[in-house]
């Protein structure tokens, strides 16, 4: 019987990255003139990929732009993420421990995020992690991105898993696996709008420590008996 899979959100699930994703947007929108945005916006702006982060922030500053200048801000973004990173972002802590534990378990682990595929795999290459990854599905690689079950779908196809249990931070993630009919984590410690408890996952930690192969087998096990 082979192991379940771990599927792992990366913006705030595998590594904090709101530091960074906000001096690149902050970057990027500078010319059209709007004030910078802050911190505290950054829950609601990540999740759905750079250009949905790039049109949420002109919104919350009231700022329509052409076509053309949004190409222009999404490759000012585009250039200045690359080229800065890993600059502060960091894996949260007791994640090393974790993957450890699965491996060791020998649970495969792949990413699925909507963050564009190039910036995923130069983020987890320089912060020396590619290996522990079987699959990496960035938000462009197929034509749909969570919270279309599809894209965990797609995840676990290229894994060559039969199961598999989502991590992730924010509603995309939570959605997607429940329509994919896989169990879910929510971590408490990313970036949602939403609280996380209301997010409707399996189950819910705030801490790396508490992510164990015993529990992976609980909520796939749970999950099996659910099913007709
Ligand atoms: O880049 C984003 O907006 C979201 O990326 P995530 O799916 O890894 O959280
Ligand atoms: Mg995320």
């Amino acid at each position: 019987m082979t192991q379940p899979l771990v599927i792992f959100d990366l913006d705030g699930t595998l590594i904090h990255t709101a530091p960074d994703l906000m001096a690149s947007l902050n970057h990027a929108i500078e010319p059209v003139g709007v004030e910078p945005v802050h911190y505290d916006d950054m829950s609601f702006l990540v999740g759905r990929g750079a250009r949905v982060m790039i049109q949420r922030a002109l919104e919350m500053r009231e700022r329509s732009v052409t076509a053309e200048e949004f190409e222009t801000l999404f490759d000012r973004f585009l250039a200045f993420y690359a080229e800065s990173m890993p600059g502060q972002s960091a894996l949260y802590p007791g994640l090393d421990a974790a993957m450890s534990r699965l491996s060791d378990a020998g649970m495969p682990m792949a990413i699925c995020t909507n963050k564009l595929e190039h910036l995923a795999v130069r983020l987890i290459e320089r912060l020396g992690i590619t290996s522990s990854f079987v699959t990496i599905l960035g938000g462009d690689s197929i034509a749909v991105r969570k919270p279309d079950p599809e894209h965990i779908l797609e995840t676990i196809r290229r894994s060559g898993a039969e199961k598999a249990v989502m991590i992730g931070d924010s509603s995309n993630d939570i959605v997607a696996a429940r329509e994919a009919r896989v169990p879910s984590i929510a971590v408490t410690f990313g970036y949602t709008d939403i609280p996380v408890e209301q997010l409707g996952a399996d189950h819910i930690i705030d801490h790396f420590n508490l992510l164990t192969p015993e529990l992976i087998n609980t909520l796939v096990d749970a999950a099996d008996r659910k099913k007709p």
